[in-house]
């Protein structure tokens, strides 16, 4: 149980009154308390009958961070496409600079931080899949529940405007209290599948002989196409026991839920895109992918032949020079190994080269990932072009799958990674995401079941491996 001390709270609240009063303009006030150890899983699931549609959660690979965030203080969002980050990046300054933040632990994420991330490309046409959600949409929680460094905080953050009164603070003394003490496990129920879907394999794999024929002739070096899987379950899916199942089975890769609007993006995802610590700024290629092994001997020949296929590591330099290359506008120094590794998850390996960059205290987290998005290991390149192309012949609504998605907290900390190995839950159905990197030497029935691969993290996770 946590001893609470409402009085900074209190006062925050009367002042933030005041405030909103004389700039008449809603003012935050965020508070951080230190609290006895909470399961990050329980406290998603405490959350559940408040702030159903409003919940977020987040695992970084090396169980350092977790984020359980619940309600929604104040949304970021836009539909527009042209200067999307910057928009994103001034709105969080102005909103954070004007709160009164009460955190005497200046913890990373502690604190306000946004949660949520930028769609694929804003210039695809929308369909009914992704209605749920903003091409832009970050989430600010009402409390934020964060593991850093294995202790355990507890972020309030409260909007007041000038007509409100300190009959506040009870409701929100209260709710909190019994968000804390919610002991109920969550509900683990067993997914039964009931219908499994591939949207259009034989078109999709046409799509890929076309393009390579493309890739042979034109200027294009190398565009990602995905695809689709549509599941059909009995009974609404929990998301705890997604989010609770690739925990278990994805202990190697950032796990995160997104809800908005009764919708969850869900995944478990092997890739950063990009992350900020102080000056220190990290990023990640990963590109080429070969299947595990059954043996340990076999596991081993096959992550060989990956580091050696002609194919697959140029599919992985054309990542590793681009990305190098946009760390350099920013960075002053960019160190990266000449040859990459191997990355081993659960059901599938990947080529894998880290880069570290210093840049400076004021390099913004949301300028690198404007100039890093798409890399071409879900974009293409040249970037531009290989956009233009997946908007072309993709049949798919990527929508938040393949895109930037993270966390910034307010003093420009956080990380994004690329939100894929995903699917988007609706219910009782859900769509799974895959997608691989086409070559000039691809062939379109192995990297159909490259794709299979990938689908197999969510399926899992879902209970559909079986159908
Ligand atoms: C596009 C995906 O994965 C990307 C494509 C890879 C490839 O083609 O080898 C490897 C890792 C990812 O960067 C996906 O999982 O959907
Ligand atoms: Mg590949």
């Amino acid at each position: 149980m946590v001893t609470i001390q409402d009085t900074e709270l209190k006062e925050g609240i009367h002042e933030a009154i005041q405030k909103a009063h004389k700039l008449s303009t809603p003012v935050l006030v965020s508070e951080v308390q230190k609290i006895h150890q909470m399961e990050p899983l329980s406290f998603f699931r405490a959350g559940k009958e408040s702030f159903f549609g409003e919940r977020f959660f987040w695992k970084d690979p090396s169980d350092n961070i977790f984020l359980v965030g619940l309600g929604i203080c104040k949304q970021i969002q836009t539909d527009q496409d042209s200067g999307r980050f910057f928009h994103v990046e001034k709105e969080w300054k102005r909103f954070t600079e004007n709160g009164l933040i009460f955190n005497k632990y200046k913890e990373a994420a502690t604190g306000p931080i946004m949660f949520g991330g930028f769609s694929f490309d804003p210039q695809k046409t929308k369909t009914d899949l992704w209605s749920k959600y903003s091409d832009t949409l970050f989430h600010i929680p009402k409390y934020l529940l964060t593991v850093i460094n294995n202790e355990t905080y507890l972020t309030t953050n409260v909007i007041c405007t000038q007509h409100d009164n300190e009959s506040l603070v009870e409701r929100i003394v209260n709710e909190r209290l019994s968000l804390l003490s919610f002991i109920g496990k969550p509900n683990f129920s067993e997914n039964t599948l009931e219908k499994k879907l591939e949207i259009n394999p034989e078109e999709w794999k046409q799509s890929v002989t076309e393009l390579v024929q493309d890739l042979k002739t034109g200027s294009l070096k190398k565009a990602v196409l995905a695809r689709e899987l549509r599941l059909v379950f009995k009974d609404t899916l929990s998301i705890e026991t997604i989010v609770f199942n690739l925990l278990k089975e994805q202990p190697r890769s950032f796990i995160f839920a997104f809800e908005s609007n009764g919708d969850c993006f869900v995944g478990a995802s092997p890739e950063r895109l990009v992350k900020k610590e102080g000056e220190d700024l990290f990023s990640t290629c990963l590109a080429g992918s070969i299947a595990r092994g059954d043996t340990d001997n076999l596991d081993e020949e096959l992550g060989n032949q990956l580091l050696t296929d002609e194919k697959n590591l140029s599919e992985h330099q054309f990542v590793v020079d681009m990305i190098k290359e946009a760390m350099e506008q920013v960075c002053t120094e960019v160190h990266l190994p000449e040859r990459p590794a191997l990355m081993k998850m659960r059901d599938i390996q990947h080529l894998y080269t880290p880069v570290i960059g210093k840049g400076s205290k004021s390099s913004s987290l949301l300028q690198l990932v404007n100039l890093l998005h798409p890399t071409p290991a879900l974009g293409g390149l040249p970037k531009k072009e290989a956009v233009e192309k997946i908007r072309e012949v993709e049949e798919l609504d990527r929508g938040f799958y393949a895109s930037p998605l993270g966390w910034m907290d307010y003093e420009g900390n956080g990380e994004f990674i690329v939100a894929i190995r995903s699917g988007l839950i609706q219910g009782r159905e859900a769509s799974l995401f895959a997608g691989c990197g086409v070559v000039a030497d691809s062939n379109a029935e192995s990297e159909y079941q490259e794709t299979n691969i990938k689908f197999r993290p969510m399926l899992s996770a879902l209970g559909g491996m079986d159908k």
